[in-house]
């Protein structure tokens, strides 16, 4: 199993460095276009090898793309994050055009590929791979909702006051501050409803706190997140490449499946060996169909600002 990673910045090495450690893969391409970076942080992990007990083979290359050929799966980190202030949508202008060329490269040296798209705004990117690339819509996928959910989660575990291994949760929609759809009704406690423990009031919180989880932490750091999203990721590479058929939310390309069309949003797929392998739907109640009506305008305003 051979996994390119395109951006060997702060997600890509992440994603790296997970996906090594859980030891599955056979090698891992880091690709960057800046000069001796992706070969240095391969080095590096490289040297966490004997000490993190993986034999996964981590190399880098500096924009040669012969070096990622025939891989099964590419990720897709490559681009400017967000600064303190910023919305994800406002990284479109540099990301569109880096995004556009980058998978174009990656397929033409692994025609088979399945693409995995982490560099924001990323629904919309997610889409426009769709739009220049050609390929099945089952091996384009867009990394947001694992995030988000692990998130949302963690939030959860906060207001119950309960270890994370209890909580269960999912977080649909647009992978935007406004456009997430955390799914409060259905979050449980060991198959409990998580309302048998806090009040709605409480929840709330929770749902808004997810919502402006990567805003929180660009706010802390003065740039993006990248450890949860770094594990997100290895997530999403590992059910696929293990053929695992986990349900993972992920922004894919929706045929009326939610009531939707035409653009790429988050919404629980099985993930196998084909990539996407089913699309999940769930009955949403009132509020939350329109919650996700209103997450897709989001998405297909981002979207029309892409010069296809
Ligand atoms: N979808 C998500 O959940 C999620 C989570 C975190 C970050 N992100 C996004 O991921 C992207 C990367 O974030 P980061 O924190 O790793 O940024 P970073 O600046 O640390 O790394 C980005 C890397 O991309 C490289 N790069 C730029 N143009 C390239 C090109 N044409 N070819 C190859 N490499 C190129 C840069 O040299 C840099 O090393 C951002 O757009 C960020 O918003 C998305
Ligand atoms: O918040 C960001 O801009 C990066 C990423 O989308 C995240 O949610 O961490």
């Amino acid at each position: 199993m051979k996994v390119t990673v395109v951006g060997a910045g702060a997600v890509g090495a992440s994603c790296a460095e997970y996906i090594a450690i859980k030891n599955f893969a056979s090698e891992v391409v880091l690709l960057d276009i800046k000069e001796g970076y992706a070969e240095g942080k391969a080095m590096d992990l490289m040297q966490t090898a004997s000490l993190n007990g993986f034999d996964t083979k981590i190399t880098g290359s500096t924009s040669d793309y012969s070096k990622t050929a025939n891989s099964d799966i590419c990720v897709i980190t490559s681009g400017i994050p967000r600064k303190p202030g910023m919305t994800r949508e406002e990284l479109i202008g540099i990301n569109a055009g880096i995004v556009k060329a980058v998978s174009a490269d990656l397929i033409k040296h692994s025609p088979e590929t399945i693409i995995i798209v982490v560099s924001n705004p990323m629904d919309t990117m997610t889409y426009l791979v769709h739009k220049t690339t050609g390929l099945p819509k089952e091996r384009i996928i867009g990394m947001g909702g694992a995030l988000d959910s692990a998130r949302f989660k963690y939030r959860l575990a906060e207001a119950l006051e309960a270890p994370i291994s209890d909580v269960d949760g999912m977080v649909i929609g647009g992978h935007s501050d406004k456009g997430m759809v955390p799914l409060t009704r259905l979050a449980t406690r060991n198959s409990v409803p998580v309302t048998a423990f806090i009040s709605q009031e409480r929840l709330d919180q929770v749902k808004e706190d997810t919502k402006v989880g990567g805003a929180t932490l660009t706010g802390l750091l003065g740039t993006s997140a990248w450890y949860a999203p770094g594990a997100a990721v290895s997530g999403l590479v590992q059910a696929i490449a293990c053929d695992q058929k986990k349900i993972y939310p992920c922004s894919v390309l929706l045929n009326g499946e939610y009531g939707l069309s035409d653009l790429c949003i988050g919404v629980p797929v099985v993930l196998g060996r084909n990539g996407i392998e089913k699309i999940v739907e769930i009955e949403l109640n009132d509020a939350e169909k329109a919650h996700m009506q209103e997450s897709a305008d989001g998405v297909n305003a981002t979207n029309g600002l892409l010069e296809l």
